[in-house]
């Protein structure tokens, strides 16, 4: 198992119990959405798996490391396996998409070396792959600030991947974004996990996308797991027991298929 959740448990200093003792596996390469209502605990999840938050209680394995319970040191090892992606797009406004997707080898790269921008040649020609595999490689000098915002994303996931993760951490990617764009990002990820082999948990507030992409779903209702298994069975009395009482009817179109290609040719 790549990822293990055991009795997971977050209580914030404010009283807030966020996850009531959550236990959960994640295969390699399986790609899971994570569904729920605002204060489920999502965020809360995926962020005690990389200790960004520091889970009260409970272990979180990853590929055979105990991630709760490492010094700093091994911790900040242990997080370049997993790469984050988040709603907000966390990049450097100044700097350059390059300078951006460089950034997240900075955990391998010597803080001197970093300083001065010096990156191995390698680590710039597998983010000139990248930003071609995604559709940006005519943007690597553009400025951050300068692009729109499924592009800032693109870049996001790019940097993530620079890591060479074997989970990726995923908050709210499309929360920002039209929906034909978000449409795109999802698939864009989806994808490039296949082709990798990469593990995913996505936190998405959007029921129909996480539907249309993922084929497993976990729900989460306040703090606690109560459904996990095949968008198949995301049916109406199940959305009903993760969000409470609702007309799922519109939420549950059938979401229209579009043929675009992830990235624009
Ligand atoms: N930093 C914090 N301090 C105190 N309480 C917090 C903090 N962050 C989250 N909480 C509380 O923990 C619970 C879970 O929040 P969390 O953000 O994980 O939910 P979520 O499912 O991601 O919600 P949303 O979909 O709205 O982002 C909520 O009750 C929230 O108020």
């Amino acid at each position: 198992m790549l990822l293990t959740l055991s009795g997971l448990t977050k209580r914030y200093p404010t009283g807030d119990l966020a996850l009531k003792g959550v236990n959960l596996e994640v295969p390699k390469g399986q790609v899971m959405a994570l569904i729920g209502p605002s204060g489920a605990g999502k965020s809360t999840l995926i962020r005690c798996v990389n200790r960004l938050v520091e889970p009260t209680s409970g272990s979180v394995v990853l590929d055979g490391t105990e991630i709760t319970g490492l010094g700093a040191a091994a911790l900040r090892r242990a997080r370049r396996r997993m790469g984050m992606i988040f709603q907000e797009y966390a990049l450097v406004e100044r700097l350059t998409v390059m300078e951006n997707v460089l950034s997240g080898r900075l955990g391998y790269v010597g803080f001197w070396s970093s300083w001065f921008r010096r990156f191995p040649r390698r680590d710039v020609e597998e983010a000139f792959r990248l930003l071609h595999r995604v559709g940006l490689d005519h943007m690597v000098d553009k400025r951050a600030d300068a692009l729109s915002g499924g592009q800032r994303q693109r870049v996001g996931i790019v940097r993530a991947l620079m890591q060479d993760p074997q989970l990726l951490l995923v908050d709210e990617p499309t929360a920002s974004l039209d929906p034909k764009t978000s449409r795109q990002i999802m698939r864009l990820i989806l994808e490039l996990c296949e082709e990798r082999g990469l593990a995913a948990i996505i936190n998405i507030h959007d029921v129909a996308l996480a539907q249309q992409f993922a084929r497993r779903i976990v729900g989460l209702r306040a703090g606690e797991i109560v459904f996990d298994g095949p968008a198949t069975e995301l049916t109406p009395e199940v959305l009903t027991t993760i969000y409470g009482e609702e007309d799922w009817s519109q939420t549950i179109r059938a979401v229209e298929e579009d043929e675009e290609e992830a990235v624009p040719a």
